[in-house]
């Protein structure tokens, strides 16, 4: 089914004259709901263009209708197991905010409060219905994007780390790491930690001007229905998206346009993403922001309400025409409404499954449309026949426009267009608020009323397109001028990239997908010149190819070219210091290296042709596995080649191995203490390490996810991870010692 978009146009501000509304709502023959936006074309207010929608709520509207005519009916979907994502789009100042949460009094209470509320109510009835057989859990995540970088609204913002928190595929979900989740029981403690998290998003607003309505923020309730033999877990997430704005028309500064640049951006993917789910094309460009990574239109595999929110007056036209056409593309993406599964408390094996993927630890997909998603529970929708060309899902109308008049039925001179929508709907059961059936998505797609409209993209709607990509050119220069942008990569480099990562979404399923990910990965560090972390990567990558001879050849060529700069750079440190040596900064060299062969081992010339061969070039995928499978004589080493050597040189020298009453393999305290820290990879406790700055502590936790669920063992390994080394092992057990009271 599709996503269900709604239009709210907010009432009209203190500052804002009734003579200066153009966007007005319209019922369609028949009904008496409202199911049309119209509004005038910016180049001539005669012509003027309609948009259809699941419902239209007009300014009178309160919150309170919004809530139970939309949202209210998915609860009882959202206990039955499906996910449910609502989310609020539209020009800064449309209204977002104050949909989803609102003012403080009851009846101003947004989408947010109200849900949590209902949430509560049923959480009650199901403990009293069952007779407490089934217990249910809530529990929040709350955290924005801003600027592309993703940080924790449930923590203070002195707490934040300048790049965020990092997101992962973790088996094919994408997950942000290290995100707070708190438990909730009450709607009290909701409206009290909800409200202090507002709090850190506004106070990062008012020092960073304009902050909160600059980020997407995001809130993910989970609930988990645990009875005796199972356990249900399903989620709501709620999505104010950041308002996009027409830098040409502000007076931003640098950084508020950097800022603006990145929420354009975003939203332009956005789109992308809503353009290619509509034209069923395969690759879904959802990596290439953040927020639709985490958004994940099409995986989401539940209930989507979008709320398209329009302010009413001409200061916002161009705005508001790029926003109807967004939502109206957004209209047709198809979900598949599957509910999670539940899984068997003993964990033996997933409940005969109503669907064919996995409940709680449902492996989220990439984006992709209906066509491609086995979907047990719901009746195929209507396919479309062969040859049909893409169905729109919105209509634009031009016609002669009478004096506004903002009512709610079509004045006498739209006939035409009520005539055109009536014979459309005509073979459609008809839908009101009254005979809305229980289940908040009628199965039968409003779209389809009007599955015949003529596709169109008028002069003004093309403007309103070429205005967005300026947009988008505007936000990727001002990156750049930031310093932001990533080095530019040769055209077919970056096909490469795509090709691998391309494979790397059609795989995903396939076991294989997780190597490929860290063949991506290395591939980019080396372009980079990371060679140590792009040597880790093809590490973790070579246990999924094991024996494959080019990935063998791949890393002896980084291990010597990394030897060989460690060498260049001894060189200097041993040579009497001069103002102009430059040496490689000691962190980029640290590389888990293979048993040191022999010191006097000629120094491998770093050949970036053969570097730049086409091992990784997608191969077919039998020749694939054929060649990862080919030879065995290579073996995994990175751990025996990390034992200290007895030698001269100074290296990490740590306590444990040197403490003779241990036994080989034997940890003092102290260090299954700090190991025991850095495996938790909660980023404040290993930032708080002692000689572990912000920075240090994202790229220990960077690392320790990259290396998926493999832990850090011994301090050896510790020290080698990106950016640690010998002495800052050293400095994080000296803190140990001093503020956890070792003796040793
Ligand atoms: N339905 C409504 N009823 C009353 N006031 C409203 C309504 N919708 C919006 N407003 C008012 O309009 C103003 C802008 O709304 P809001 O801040 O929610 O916009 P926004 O889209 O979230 O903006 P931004 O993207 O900048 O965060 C606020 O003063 C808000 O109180």
């Amino acid at each position: 089914m599709s996503v269900r978009v709604v239009a709210r146009i907010r009432p009209l501000l203190k500052h804002e004259l009734d003579k200066d509304t153009i966007v007005t709502a319209e019922t369609i023959d028949g009904e008496t709901i409202p199911a049309v936006v119209r509004i005038p074309s910016p180049k001539n207010d005669a012509e003027s263009f309609s948009f259809q929608f699941s419902s239209v709520y007009e300014q009178d509207a309160t919150q309170q209708q919004l809530f139970d005519a939309e949202i209210s009916p998915t609860v009882k979907q959202l206990f039955n197991g499906f996910d449910l994502s609502i989310f609020a789009h539209g020009c800064t100042g449309t209204g977002k905010t104050h949909t989803m949460r609102g003012g403080k009094s009851l009846a101003d209470r947004g989408v947010i409060p109200r849900l949590l509320s209902a949430i509560y109510r049923r959480c009650k009835k199901i403990e009293k219905d069952t007779g407490g057989a089934t217990q249910v859990e809530v529990a929040l995540e709350y955290f924005e994007i801003y600027c592309d970088r993703v940080y924790d609204l449930f923590e203070p913002p002195e707490k934040r780390t300048p790049s965020g928190l990092p997101i992962r595929d973790n088996h094919g979900k994408t997950v942000v790491v290290g995100l707070t989740e708190k438990p909730c029981t009450t709607l009290k403690e909701f409206e009290q930690l909800y409200d202090q998290a507002n709090l850190n998003r506004s106070t990062s607003a008012t020092k960073l001007n304009a902050h909160s309505s600059r980020s997407h923020a995001i809130l993910c309730v989970k609930i988990t229905q645990t009875s005796e033999s199972t356990v249900h877990v399903s989620r709501a997430s709620c999505i104010d998206l950041a308002g996009s704005e027409d830098n040409r028309r502000t007076d931003n500064n640098k950084e508020r346009l950097v800022e603006s640049s990145a929420i354009n951006k975003s939203l332009f993917v956005l789109a992308q993403c809503v353009e290619a789910m509509n034209k069923k094309q395969n690759r879904i460009p959802y990596r290439e922001s953040k927020m639709t990574r985490i958004l994940s239109l099409g995986q989401n595999k539940g209930l989507t309400v979008m709320i398209l929110n329009l302010a009413p007056t001409r200061a916002y036209h161009l705005d508001t025409l790029s926003s109807l056409n967004f939502a109206s593309r957004t209209k047709k993406i198809e979900v598949a409404e599957v509910e999670n599964d539940p899984i068997l408390r003993t964990m033996v094996k997933p409940l005969a499954a109503t669907s064919s993927i996995g409940g709680a630890t449902i492996a989220r997909q990439p984006l992709r449309p209906l066509t491609s998603i086995l979907n047990a529970n719901v009746p195929e929708p209507e396919k479309a026949k062969k040859g049909d060309k893409p169905v729109k899902a919105f209509s634009v109308y031009s016609d002669t426009r009478k004096p506004a008049a903002r009512s709610s039925n079509l004045p006498l001179q739209n006939q035409s267009v009520r005539r055109a929508e009536g014979q459309k709907r005509a073979a459609e059961p008809s839908s009101t608020f009254a005979s809305r059936p229980a289940k908040t998505f009628r199965t039968a797609d409003s779209t389809s009323r009007i599955r015949n409209a003529e596709p169109a993209m008028t002069k003004a709607s093309i403007e309103a397109l070429i205005a967005q990509k300026v947009d988008e050119k505007l936000a990727e220069k001002a990156l750049q001028d930031a310093g932001t942008s990533a080095p530019a990569l040769s055209a077919e480099l970056q096909k490469r990239l795509d090709d691998l990562e391309h494979r790397i979404d059609a795989k995903e399923e396939d076991g294989k997908s997780q190597g490929l990910q860290f063949l991506l990965m290395a591939k980019q560090h080396h372009m980079r010149g990371e060679d140590a972390s792009a040597l880790r990567m093809y590490q973790l990558a070579q246990p999924f190819f094991p024996g494959n001879a080019k990935l063998q050849a791949k890393m002896k060529s980084l291990e010597d070219r990394i030897r060989a700069k460690k060498e260049e750079a001894n060189k200097h440190m041993s040579a009497p210091v001069s103002s102009t040596t430059t040496s490689a900064p000691i962190s980029s060299l640290m590389a888990p290296l293979k048993a040191d062969k022999k010191a006097a081992k000629p120094k491998m010339v770093y050949n970036d042709e053969s570097d730049h061969d086409d091992e990784f070039a997608p191969l077919p995928a039998s020749d694939h596995e054929d060649s990862y499978a080919s030879d065995d004589s290579f073996k995994y080493k990175a751990k025996a080649a990390r034992k200290p050597k007895k030698t001269s040189k100074k290296l990490p020298i740590f306590r444990d191995d040197a403490d003779a009453s241990l036994n080989p393999g034997e940890q003092t305290p102290r260090t299954s203490h700090l190991l025991k820290i850095i495996n938790s990879r909660d980023i404040n406790q290993i930032k708080a390490l002692k000689g572990v700055g912000a920075k240090k502590a994202d790229n220990i936790v960077n690392c320790l996810v990259e290396m998926n669920e493999e832990e850090v063992h011994d301090l050896e390994t510790l020290s080698m991870l990106k950016g640690v080394g010998g002495k800052t092992v050293d400095n994080m057990r000296m803190g140990l010692t001093v503020s956890c009271g070792y003796d040793f």
